[in-house]
């Protein structure tokens, strides 16, 4: 169950940006299922480190080894894992939709209902006016017609985010993944390698989280067992290892270059400069790139996940957003709240740990899972 990517224990303090090296390091020529780029004063990572016992063996990553014996639709895994959100909603709404006047009393409880969903109040308010608009203009007046005219608001307001990441185009195309700690971005960087490679892409990883070597060593791991290259430094600066990433890349003519970074909380003032720094090496090392710039956010966060994606789409121009856990979580409306106040491309939607379980997001699939 993509176990090896569950991080360990956070570092108390994490450093302070390091010095960019001016230059990369070279590439070597033959091109091992793993690799990694020279680092820029420690010695590289001897290979034994990949079987040490206190590196997790991931299973292979395959969809029998984590797939129960009958496999679930995306719908089905979906639903399952909107349960939480459904519940709440669902149970709420039942009273709502069940019949009654249409009145002035059950909008304040529609209300109630879609801030506890953590649709947040300028969703909320954008959507009972547009259901309200719906209800007079086709005269609806009964409580039990008012789910498909909420679905349909609620659909509307969210479909703008639905923009699949078209990866075509550019090669090596470069994903950029940001976020704050523990939000899903090392695993969903794991996902996403075999997403692509699933399509026939070639996919490299990047290890740009230098500030935690059991983050480094279980991406070189799992890159070494599902023959996925990946880039690394010991210690040293996550720019730098990105850098060389793309060189790599472009030199073996790979497709997609996923490039991990360590969490950091929009507060860390010096840690949101130094992603700032790996963007702008990103771009001298390939002049349009990084072409995705993604931030993951765990939607366990709810309405706090509205503040990062300011804070990071300020400094980083986000292009894309990956919203994970809302398996865990009853405060899937976030999407709403983000749909409404800054409205960035919601790339991907995680409901569970296993490979399967992180899809390009579908505004319709996503409401009919909620509601139906
Ligand atoms: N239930 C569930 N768990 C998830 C999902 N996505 C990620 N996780 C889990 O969240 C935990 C943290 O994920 P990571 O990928 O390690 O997070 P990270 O952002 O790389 O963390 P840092 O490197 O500390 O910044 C792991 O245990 C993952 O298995 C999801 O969609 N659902």
């Amino acid at each position: 169950m993509f176990s090896f990517f569950k991080k360990k224990p956070k570092p108390v303090e994490t450093p302070a940006a390091e010095p960019l090296a001016s230059q990369p390091a070279d590439i070597p020529a033959a091109a091992p299922a793993t690799s990694q780029a020279t680092p820029l004063a420690t010695p590289v990572i001897p290979e034994a480190p990949l079987a040490a016992p206190e590196i997790p063996t991931p299973p292979p990553i395959s969809a029998t080894a984590e797939q129960p014996a009958r496999k679930q639709s995306w719908t089905e895994r979906l639903k399952a894992g909107l349960s939480k959100t459904r519940d709440k909603l669902g149970k709420s709404l039942a009273g709502l939709f069940g019949g009654g006047k249409i009145d002035e009393e059950l909008y304040e409880e529609l209300e109630t209902v879609l801030l506890t969903a953590d649709m947040g109040m300028d969703a909320t308010v954008h959507l009972l006016q547009d259901v309200r608009e719906r209800v007079s203009l086709k005269g609806l007046k009964d409580g039990s017609e008012l789910k498909g005219a909420l679905k349909d608001s609620l659909n509307d307001l969210i479909h703008p985010l639905e923009k699949p990441l078209d990866v075509s185009g550019k090669k090596p195309f470069v994903i950029m993944m940001a976020g704050v700690n523990g939000a899903g971005k090392t695993t969903s960087i794991g996902k996403l390698a075999k997403y692509y490679q699933q399509q026939g892409k070639s996919v490299l990883l990047a290890a740009g989280d230098t500030f935690r070597a059991a983050a480094r060593e279980q991406l070189m791991a799992w890159g070494e067992r599902n023959n996925v290259t990946v880039i690394a430094q010991q210690g040293g600066d996550a720019a730098a290892v990105c850098f060389d990433a793309i060189q790599a890349a472009t030199a073996r003519g790979i497709d997609i270059v996923l490039a991990d970074t360590a969490g950091r909380l929009p507060t860390q003032l010096h840690l949101m400069e130094e992603i700032k720094k790996v963007k702008r090496v990103i771009q001298k090392a390939l002049p349009e790139a990084p072409h995705e710039i993604i931030l993951v956010l765990d939607a366990n966060i709810g309405q706090n996940a509205i503040s990062q994606v300011k804070v990071f789409d300020d400094a980083l121009g986000l292009t894309g957003l990956i919203l994970t856990k809302l398996d865990g979580t009853a405060k899937g409306g976030v999407i709403a709240a983000i749909a409404k106040q800054r409205p960035i491309p919601l790339r991907f939607i995680g409901v569970g740990e296993s490979i399967d379980d992180l899809r390009p997001f579908n505004s319709k699939d996503y409401v009919d899972a909620l509601f139906d």
